[in-house]
């Protein structure tokens, strides 16, 4: 039987040629795949067959009880297949050590499943401990980790997992499940114990690591908005992970394979469009900045020849430190942030996920940032309203183009 391929991907740069050394991840193949649990009557997952292409994020979604963890988990052999193959790089999992296999293909579940009693350090080198990697080795690659998901890693190495918040645990899970730098890692809903906010910050986090790595992701989700953001391509799986779709988030929003598909996604509206458009797609606007320590009188005087309330105020990193009310700088000559909390959105977040923090920020709009959480400027509602606009306009005009062609077509077809 043939594997399932889809057709070629936009988002990660489908144009790379396997062995593009941009990419560290590999091919997956699932051919066939049965997995049937002793005392079912029904296979869990009843002959599957895929094709992952190397450096893609691949999203498993579909509805409770279809299949989706089952399908994870065999690749790595945490469920051992009732029948099929299934191989990494061209290779038959089964040829391969078990331990050996797991080493090699990282792993990410939800809350981050950390060892309560080791520190995040000690949590983090599991792997590279198994691989007998020396210690100088093993710390300097701790560290680099911990720097990938944005911890301080001078802050939290010797931490326990009691001593971190919810997110922070899942940040050092995705680090362990990097630590030996496998080609192919294995998520399992990580992000679903976190609150909105922080799973959006994971996300974008996700995707940044990712554009560095290219590695291969396959990831399960209950959450079809994560799977449009996060995924090159997403599975859609029916009752015994029967492939109801395979294709981009783009080609399943505009033309969902059947009605199973179409209520699953919700209809292609015009808002789960959102997902798939990013900040970084709209215009942003340029409030008036200023730097910590700054003069407070020039900053103000820059504000009101703008015609600006607030300025964003940012350190000599040009990070965004703080969003302060011109009534709020009077307390002081120079520039001191007041809060140390400020809310920003990567470049990789989602138009919805922009919405979502305008809608808790007391200025109605957002801060952007870019590499290294550089200030980029602001997104408001007008930019957002703007963009929701002109994708309406957008599909309007790709219905007609369609309506019109099916008519030349089916004139034609009559002429013939
Ligand atoms: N160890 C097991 N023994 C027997 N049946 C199992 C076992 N694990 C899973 N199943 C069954 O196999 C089917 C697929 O389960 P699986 O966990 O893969 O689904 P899923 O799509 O990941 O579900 P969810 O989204 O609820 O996590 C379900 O009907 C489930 O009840």
């Amino acid at each position: 039987m043939s594997t399932t391929t889809p057709p070629s991907n936009t988002r990660a740069g489908g144009t790379d040629a396997p062995g593009n050394p941009d990419v560290s991840g590999v091919d997956l193949e699932l051919v066939d795949v049965l997995k049937r649990y002793p005392g079912q009557k029904k296979p869990a997952v009843d002959g599957l067959s895929l094709h992952i292409p190397a450096g893609e994020i691949v999203m498993f979604v579909g509805p409770s009880g279809c299949g989706k963890t089952t399908s994870l988990k065999m690749i790595n052999r945490l469920i051992e297949p009732t029948s099929g193959t299934i191989s990494i790089g061209g290779e038959d999992v089964r040829g391969r050590n078990v331990d050996q296999l797991r080493r090699h293909v990282g792993y990410v579940i939800q809350g981050g499943s950390l060892f309560p009693h080791l520190t995040v350090a000690q949590n983090i080198s599991v792997v590279p401990r198994l691989l007998k990697w020396d210690s100088r080795r093993t710390s300097e690659r701790v560290d680099e980790l911990l720097e990938l998901v944005s911890l301080d890693p001078a802050k939290y190495r010797d931490r326990y997992p009691r001593e971190l918040s919810g997110g922070q645990q899942q940040r050092v899970g995705v680090a362990r499940g990097l630590a030996a730098d496998p080609p192919v890692i294995l998520m399992d809903e990580p992000f679903g114990a976190v609150d909105p906010i922080t799973r959006q910050r994971l996300q974008d986090e996700l995707l940044s690591i990712q554009e560095e790595l290219r590695k291969t992701i396959v990831c399960v989700t209950h959450d079809i908005d994560e799977a449009v953001k996060l995924g090159d391509r997403i599975l859609i799986l029916q009752e015994g992970a029967q492939i109801a779709q395979y294709d981009t988030p783009e080609a399943i929003l505009a033309a969902p394979a059947n009605a199973f598909v179409e209520d699953f996604v919700g209809a292609g509206s015009t808002l789960k469009q959102l997902s798939l458009s990013r900040v970084s797609d709209v215009e942003l606007v340029h409030p008036t900045t200023a730097t910590v320590g700054e003069r407070v009188a020039e900053v103000r005087a820059r504000a009101e020849a703008n015609g600006d309330q607030a300025v964003v105020v940012l350190d000599e990193r040009r990070r965004p430190v703080d969003w302060m009310w011109l009534r709020e700088l009077a307390a002081a000559d120079t520039v001191r942030p007041v809060r140390d909390d400020v809310l920003t959105l990567d470049r990789r977040a989602t138009l919805n996920d922009a919405l979502d923090m305008m809608l808790t920020s007391t200025h109605g709009a957002a801060i952007v940032t870019g590499r290294r959480d550089e200030y980029l400027g602001v997104v408001n509602f007008t930019a957002v309203t703007g963009h929701i606009q002109a994708t309406e306009q957008q599909l309007a005009e790709g219905r007609a183009a369609d309506a019109t062609a099916g008519r030349d077509d089916a004139w034609e077809g009559g002429g013939a």
